[in-house]
């Protein structure tokens, strides 16, 4: 017996045995031949042959059918969150009938509620009927290095009218250069902090940080970090020390105002760009022993300049994160010289050491002349980079040099990526299912 407040919550929502009318959020019409059978403990879908994938059954429990019905009294239409408690569904209910029609499989079960799956979603289940829209998006591009940079030039390039206008293709362009390759320049960018905010805040929310929400800075170290100092910064990742580190970053250099009597030429401030997956892909094909090391001993990363803040991430983490183990698309890169800690003792002596090494050869390979890209950033044009994947660095300065920009939380990024290049009932639909 369901206990008194499953019951009444049961009872409160009749629509249970009230006739269903549902129009459904994305009607996709039938286009295969797809037969459901319900059988004593499963519901069997069986999928016609496509492609290169033969006739396959896909058997699923009853329940987890139940639990995903997308009837327009299961999912809330305005919010597309599920709108039932699954557990206020009996354990033991049961299918009854299938019936496919033109929008999507009905399944009406032993409480009488229908339950609807309309054709995309149940797509969804198969992997053969799975690889369209965003499901068959590209792959990270292989590591780009200062040889074949001048190669993508023009994958990388937007402009910022385009990018703003809502119906322009601007961000898509931008926001698949930066999925893609890492980077995306935003060119005749209104020399201005405002419209370089309005940017970034299109691309996705500013996250704040013990910086501040959107930061424009010059070196006078009004916060405790050599950032704000005008000393040369080697290639690194940002916010190491965060147990999530910063998905995006961007910069807008807006001035560079010469000492005073100095000519403005050579005031140095040259950025550097290194695209990190090229260079950790170096290390596994040339070292792999040294790559495996990187990937497996986690090491502790602090930000404690300024006055109130001592933070660290909330377990220590490896320079190489990578996907499904060593051998796995690599997922992340954390590499900061000056915020890293301690390389832990526990290790072991030999693991330490060998800790170094490794680090060493990635230095190496990161401050090859294959792997630096130095340019000089102009009032106008903003840099927007995957921190996940590229360092970034520059060389010392003189003068006032003032720069602007913000960090974008990773989930913000790939959210306005898909959605900026793919159909959105496709990209809700592909989350939902969290395809890789
Ligand atoms: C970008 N902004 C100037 C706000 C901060 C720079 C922070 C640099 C810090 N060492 C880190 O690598 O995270
Ligand atoms: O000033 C620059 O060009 C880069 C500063 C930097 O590396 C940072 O803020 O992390």
């Amino acid at each position: 017996m369901l206990g008194r407040t499953a019951s009444s919550r049961l009872a409160s929502r009749s629509f249970w045995c009230r006739p269903r009318i549902y129009r459904p959020n994305v009607l996709h019409t039938r286009t295969f031949q797809l037969d459901v059978r319900v059988e004593k403990n499963k519901v069997r879908f069986l999928f016609p042959p496509k492609d290169s994938h033969p006739e396959h059954s896909i058997d699923v429990s009853q329940f987890w059918l139940r639990d995903n019905c997308r009837c327009q009294l299961c999912v809330n239409k305005d919010t597309l969150q599920k709108d039932f408690d699954t557990f206020d569904v009996p354990g033991n209910i049961k299918a009854e009938h299938s019936q496919t029609q033109q929008d999507g499989v009905h399944v009406t079960w032993s409480d009488q509620h229908v339950s609807f799956h309309p054709w995309n979603w149940v797509k969804s289940m198969a992997p053969s009927y799975r690889q369209e829209g965003v499901n068959a998006a590209p792959s990270k591009a292989a590591g780009w290095s200062a040889n074949s940079w001048d190669e993508w030039a023009e994958a990388r390039e937007t402009d910022y009218k385009d990018v703003m206008d809502k119906n322009g293709t601007g961000m898509a362009k931008l926001t698949a250069a930066i999925h893609h390759y890492g980077l995306g320049f935003v060119k005749n960018t209104p020399v201005s902090p405002e419209a370089t905010e309005e940017l970034l805040e299109r691309i996705g929310p500013v996250r704040n940080t013990h910086y501040g929400g959107f930061y424009d800075f010059v070196p006078d170290l009004a916060k405790a970090d050599t950032a704000y100092t005008n000393i040369a910064l080697g290639a690194h990742t940002d916010t190491t020390y965060f147990t999530e580190p910063t998905g995006l970053q961007a910069f807008h250099m807006l001035s560079h105002i010469p000492p005073p009597g100095e000519p403005s030429g050579a005031l140095g401030g040259e950025s550097l760009l290194c695209d990190g997956f090229y260079a950790a892909e170096k290390l596994r094909e040339k070292h792999p022993e040294y790559f495996k090391t990187l990937c497996e001993v986690k090491i502790p990363w602090h930000a404690s300049g300024n006055e109130d803040v001592a933070i660290a991430p909330d377990a220590t983490y490896p320079v190489i994160e990578t996907e499904s183990g060593l051998d796995g698309p690599i997922r992340r890169i954390r590499w900061n010289n000056s915020d890293r800690g301690v390389v832990p003792l526990e290790a072991g002596f030999d693991v330490v050491d060998r800790w170094y090494a490794a680090a060493r050869e990635l230095d190496s390979i990161i401050k090859s002349k294959e792997s630096e890209c130095w340019f000089q950033l102009q009032p106008g044009t903003v840099l927007v980079f995957d921190n996940w994947r590229i360092l970034h660095g520059r060389a010392e300065f003189k003068g006032l040099r003032r720069m602007c920009g913000a960090y974008i939380n990773r989930d913000d990024f790939v959210s306005r990526w898909k959605l900026s290049n793919y159909d959105r009932a496709d990209v809700i639909l592909h989350n939902m299912w969290q395809h890789r």
